[in-house]
């Protein structure tokens, strides 16, 4: 009699299953596509499921998922799962990050000769009757600038191949360091200094708040005339409406997009213009990427079922439930104090130090190290960042990682300090855990504070002097904006101070801008936990 039931979904390769086969407790359902009321209405019988990016696995569906320990993606983005619900219900979600690396690159690559020679549109016309060789004068890869913005896993392979296409590279990717592009033979540039150089502009990053419409109009109008867009990463980098605009007026002389900002899409204007060509997210449907990804992921739930330490976990990290108890309490705080200084730090950043000190010096903290690296790391990265990759993943980043005890813990009972080291100089910020394990930032560049990581935060430094605070409160009353707690921490007596707000809602760069006006002020950094 199977202990575990696996539901396997959207068209996961058979073949790639054998290891969840290969156990005789587990049983595996392969389920036909479902609404989301018909999911919910079974989830309630599964241990796991498995999915690529048609099943959305909603907050409605985890509320009704009684025994769901784990959700495997069999592929990369886990846009389509809802990270923070599968969090909240305890459930692990693993993802396959380098299956369909090789699959994806392919693509582009294919897209990007597709896009110089209008195969698409010259096959589509000899299919009707036409032989028409004179609408198709294409031009050439050879001593073109491809403008590849996103360095990872399948920017890097994309340009390992355009360079052996005898193609100029430049990119654009602000958290990998320039020792590691040179390495590659790859000159880090702008955007402003990449827009209006590169002939054919490929993206490569996940989908982030950041990177949402990187492509728009003010892009666009960046560019060199003639220049071709390509989109195998995830839609909605490139905002559609202004292509459609850029590309009807001439200036971009062709697209090819494999996802969309709103998929399935077959209604787009953008399949209208001749010079547009588009996939239905295809990058990664090669029969091996689907082989791999498949085996990668079953392997992995095959490791959650039965408790073992999992490789590519999204939300949660891995580890043994002795180790489990210990640290968990501090899980959140180390994440939040990463995460934290990933929105605070300026510059490429070389090196992360981590220090724990009191009761945490004779624990177990690798575990907390990989939340805190995971946190830093989230705001930029689309993959997994486990305690077996974590280390690395930053290393290939070229940021280093020093991980310390200390007994001595500033009067707390125990302390997490990350100073993070960047070319433009280093910041450091302490947390602690409060009764109840209430996470708290404590110090910051050693400025004494007690403020709650959670929410909307703003961070302003500012001269310690009279008519500081008053201003800043008035102008969040005039922009609606209501705060929710305020904490000022000083060295000495008219020095510089740091002012920490808790905001309940997020704030326009307006509203920023004039913070940072008020005479006194020296900064102001807007932080989303
Ligand atoms: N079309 C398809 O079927 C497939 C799409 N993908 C998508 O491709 C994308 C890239 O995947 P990987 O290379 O495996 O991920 P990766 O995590 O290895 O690389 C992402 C890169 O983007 C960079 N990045 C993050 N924020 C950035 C920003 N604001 N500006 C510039 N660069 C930034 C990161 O530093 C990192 O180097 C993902 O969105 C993934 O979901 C992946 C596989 C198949
Ligand atoms: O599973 C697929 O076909 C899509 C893969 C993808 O977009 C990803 O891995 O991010």
């Amino acid at each position: 009699m199977a202990m575990y039931k696996v539901l396997v979904m959207d068209g996961v390769s058979e073949k790639g299953l054998e290891p969840l086969r290969n156990e005789s407790e587990i049983e595996v359902i392969i389920g036909n596509k479902m609404t989301e009321d018909e999911l919910v209405a079974v989830i309630g019988e599964y241990d796991a499921m498995v999915v690529r990016s048609a099943t959305k696995v909603t907050p409605r569906v985890f509320d009704h998922a009684s025994r769901l320990k784990v959700v495997g993606r069999a592929g990369v983005g886990v846009d389509n799962i809802d990270l923070n619900a599968a969090t909240q219900h305890g459930v692990l979600v693993v993802n396959a990050p380098d299956g369909n690396t090789i699959a994806a690159t392919e693509h582009t690559i294919a897209m990007m000769l597709a896009l110089a020679r209008n195969i698409p549109q010259a096959v589509a016309k000899m299919k009707n009757g036409v032989w028409d060789k004179k609408a198709f004068l294409g031009v050439e890869l050879r001593g073109k600038t491809l403008g590849i913005i996103g360095l990872g896993r399948i920017g890097s392979a994309v340009a390992r191949r355009a360079q052996a296409l005898e193609m100029d590279i430049v990119a654009y990717d602000p958290y990998i360091t320039e020792e590691k592009a040179e390495s590659m033979g790859i000159k880090l540039a702008t955007l402003e200094e990449l827009f209006p150089v590169a002939d054919f502009i490929t993206v490569h990053m996940p989908k982030t708040k950041e990177t949402y419409h990187m492509l728009d109009e003010r892009a666009f109008a960046m560019m060199k005339e003639g220049v071709r867009v390509i989109n195998c990463a995830r839609g909605g980098i490139i905002e559609e409406e202004a292509l459609y605009k850029y590309m009807k007026e001439g200036k971009v002389a062709g697209a090819a997009l494999d996802v969309f900002e709103k998929e399935p899409n077959t209604d787009s204007p953008l399949l209208e213009l001749n010079n547009f060509i588009a996939t239905p997210h295809l990058g990664a449907s090669t029969a091996e990427a689907q082989l791999n990804v498949a085996v990668d992921v079953a392997e992995e739930i095959v490791e959650a079922l039965q408790g073992k330490v999992v490789r590519n976990t999204v939300n949660i990290p891995s580890i043994s439930p002795e180790v489990m108890v210990k640290v968990k309490p501090y899980l959140k705080l180390a994440e939040k104090l990463g995460k934290f200084q990933a929105q605070l730090v300026e510059g490429r950043v070389t090196k992360l130090e981590i220090t724990f000190s009191g009761d945490l010096a004779g624990e177990e903290v690798k575990p907390i190290t990989t939340a805190l690296v995971k946190g830093f790391l989230d705001p930029i990265l689309q993959e997994t960042v486990n305690f077996i990759n974590a280390t690395l993943l930053a290393k290939n980043r070229g940021i280093s990682i020093a991980q310390t005890v200390n007994g001595r813990a500033n009067g707390y009972a125990s302390l997490i300090t990350l100073k993070v080291i960047s070319d433009k100089g280093e910041k450091t910020v302490s947390g602690t855990l409060f009764r109840d394990n209430d996470p708290r930032i404590v110090m910051i560049d050693g400025y004494r504070i007690d403020a709650v990581p959670e929410g909307y935060m703003l961070y302003v430094p500012h001269i310690d002097k009279p008519r500081i605070i008053g201003p800043v409160g008035m102008l969040f009353g005039e922009h609606n904006i209501n705060i929710a707690g305020m904490q000022v921490g000083r060295k000495e007596v008219g020095g510089k101070a740091i002012m920490m707000l808790s905001v309940d809602a997020p704030v326009s760069e307006e509203t920023l801008k004039a913070i940072a006006e008020i005479d006194g002020v020296q900064e102001v950094k807007f932080v989303s936990l």
